[in-house]
């Protein structure tokens, strides 16, 4: 009788908890945005003196009402090249994904040639290192850091560990003037990824808007997440606290 008043217990108090992992290049912003997202939800003031994540720093959120009573534990991890082997250690134990892209360094390109830039698939190796193969062909095309943000987010995609996990991708950086519009990243960029030879397994994905440093975008993101780890809690199981 005590083991079933225990359980009866811990199933009314415990809560799902679902792990979220924050990827993308080196200075895209993740660390501002775990900051940002752990002020919004435990009404802290943010640090967002950041300085280049070596290894990991994670924290966890327990969402208010209207909500649903769960826990998200948020990895966030270095973006540098040398630490982006890290990131497959993560993978079979997140729930979702967030790739953090810099808006304000993906170039000057026109919808057209970003579209064309993310059709260079090619067929190099394309690692997560993202400087195998980088076709520019067109010199006066100032892409930033485009080709390497592909090729890292298309091993992402590639990665079988990865499979069905829910994908966002946030579109960081809008309060900078020089930045990149939303509609330009998702329709030129990373549409074409998805839909490429690389990106092909079907999976929940949206791209959003949003500026880690002003906190505009985080709240709709982290809903974003907390509907979609839950639609796909059945593929990936969250663990209870
Ligand atoms: N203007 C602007 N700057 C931002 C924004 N988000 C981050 N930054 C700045 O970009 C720089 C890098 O931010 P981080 O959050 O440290 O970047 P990161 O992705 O964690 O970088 P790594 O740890 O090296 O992978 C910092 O100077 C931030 O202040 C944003 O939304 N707008
Ligand atoms: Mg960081």
């Amino acid at each position: 009788m005590y083991h079933l008043f225990k359980s009866i217990y811990l199933h009314a108090t415990s809560k799902e908890e679902y792990s979220i992992l924050l990827l993308g290049l080196d200075n895209a912003g993740k660390t501002t945005l775990l900051e940002q997202i752990k002020a919004a939800y435990s009404a802290s003031n943010p640090n967002l003196r950041t300085v280049p994540t070596v290894g990991q720093n994670v924290t966890t959120v327990s969402l208010p009402p209207p909500n649903p009573p769960i826990y998200l534990k948020i990895w966030d991890v270095g973006g540098q090249h040398s630490l982006r082997g890290l990131w497959q250690s993560y993978y079979t134990s997140c729930h979702a994904i967030v790739f953090v892209i810099d808006s304000s360094d993906v170039g000057n390109a026109t919808l057209a040639e970003l579209s064309s830039a993310a059709n260079n698939a090619g067929g190099g190796g394309g690692g997560a290192n993202g400087i195998d193969d980088a076709p520019n062909h067109n010199p006066d095309i100032d892409n930033g850091r485009l080709e390497e943000c592909r090729l890292v987010l298309e091993s992402v995609l590639q990665n079988e560990d990865c499979a069905g996990v829910p994908i966002l991708v946030l579109a960081n950086k809008q309060d900078r003037e020089d930045c990149v519009e939303v509609v330009r990243i998702k329709e030129g960029f990373v549409r074409k990824v998805f839909e490429g030879e690389k990106g092909e397994s079907v999976r929940d994905s949206r791209v959003l808007p949003c500026s880690a440093l002003t906190g505009t975008g985080v709240r709709e993101a982290v809903e974003w997440l907390c509907s979609r780890v839950q639609w796909n809690k059945e593929g990936r199981p969250p663990v209870m606290r």
